[in-house]
């Protein structure tokens, strides 16, 4: 069988780690692109040098021409600028719209049967554009947010309980903003509801409050301690997590920005839910029972989307 060929548009913080990732679980062969000339090559030619050393059979190359992403089976898309300290990532909307524009099209004219997986901010909006612009099937496209805000929950839940991280499913809904709705109800520590194991620990309903706030800003926490530029490492783990479900047909139920014709009482729009991922790329979202307050909070999220996407729409008419 052939190799598979996973293409990743932005070679920057994030592309290159996704490039070693996918090469070192031999995902397939791994095409890098950016428009900074010479950058994608040179990461290229530097990842592919780790391949002795760690053993793995995958061919990688850096490009700044889109016919090279041609029949790919994954794309993943970071291309585009990341915040600053300072900056909400719904700051950098105008610049990455246009950024989505020309990805959509790279998309649509040299691999419209990929499974595509957004990364870039502000990511629910952006990931509704790139699908706009690439016209390609709703469930072929998607975004990268809810894996990595749930792992951020379930890093603190554990740190907080002094728990291994293996036995923390934490489960992040709603848009990739500061809010963002942590579910503690849905959260649990081996099966074990996350309420029930604070009374077993003392940990008080305020110290919860405070792991949730903490979640919620915290790609923020990760801008303001590196100075320039954003989260990388758990971004690209989550979106690999994806990818892997996509072409390995694992049906994982996993947090994402799945497109919504009804669910949760949303038509139209990419929000953070659980949705599962297989070899149909988007093969259903999952339609949790919630509190009032959750619900309430998923509202507010939600309308937080809705505004950016008005905001699209009156930034490039071809979207409205
Ligand atoms: N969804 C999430 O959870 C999440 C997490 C972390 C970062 N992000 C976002 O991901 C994006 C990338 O982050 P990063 O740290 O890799 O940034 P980065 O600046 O290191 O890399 C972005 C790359 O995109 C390239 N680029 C810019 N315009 C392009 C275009 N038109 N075509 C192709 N490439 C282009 C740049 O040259 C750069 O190399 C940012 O928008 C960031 O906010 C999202
Ligand atoms: O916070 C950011 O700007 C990057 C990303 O969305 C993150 O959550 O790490």
């Amino acid at each position: 069988m052939a190799r598979k060929k996973i293409a990743l548009i932005g070679a920057g913080m994030i592309g290159g780690t996704l490039a070693h990732l996918a090469a070192k679980k031999e995902m397939g062969d791994v095409v890098l692109f950016d428009i900074a000339e010479g950058m994608p090559q040179g990461k290229a030619l530097d990842l592919s040098q780790c391949g002795p050393i760690e053993g793995f059979d995958a061919k990688i190359t850096g490009t700044n021409d889109y016919a090279d992403i041609a029949g790919a089976d994954v794309v993943i898309v970071t291309a585009g600028v990341p915040r600053k300290p300072g900056m909400s990532r719904d700051d950098l909307l105008g610049i990455n719209l246009k950024v989505m524009k020309a990805v959509g099209e790279g998309i649509k004219n040299n691999c419209p049967d990929a499974f595509v997986i957004c990364i870039t901010n502000p990511l629910d909006a952006m990931v509704w554009a790139l699908r706009e612009f690439s016209g390609l099937p709703h469930n072929k496209v998607v975004g990268m947010a809810g894996v990595l805000d749930s792992a951020r929950f379930a890093t603190f839940l554990a740190w907080e309980f002094d728990t291994s991280v293996k036995d923390v499913n934490a489960f992040v809904l709603g848009g990739h903003g500061d809010t963002m709705v942590p579910v503690l109800s849905y959260s649990t520590i081996n099966g074990i509801p996350v309420a029930d194991m604070a009374k077993i620990k003392g940990v008080s309903e305020s110290r919860l409050d405070e792991i949730v706030d903490r979640t919620r800003k915290g790609g923020g926490e990760i801008v303001g301690l590196l100075g320039n530029g954003s989260a990388y490492y758990a971004p690209a783990t989550s979106a690999i997590s994806m990818a892997e479900a996509y072409l390995g047909d694992q049906k994982r139920i996993l947090p994402c920005a799945a497109h919504l014709t009804g669910e949760y009482g949303v038509d139209g729009l990419y929000v953070g839910v659980p949705a599962v991922i297989g070899a149909d790329g988007i093969e259903g979202v999952v339609e949790i029972e919630l509190s009032d307050e959750e619900k309430n909070n998923l509202q507010v999220s939600i309308d937080a989307v809705k505004e950016l996407l008005e905001a699209c729409k009156g930034l490039d008419s071809s979207l409205a």
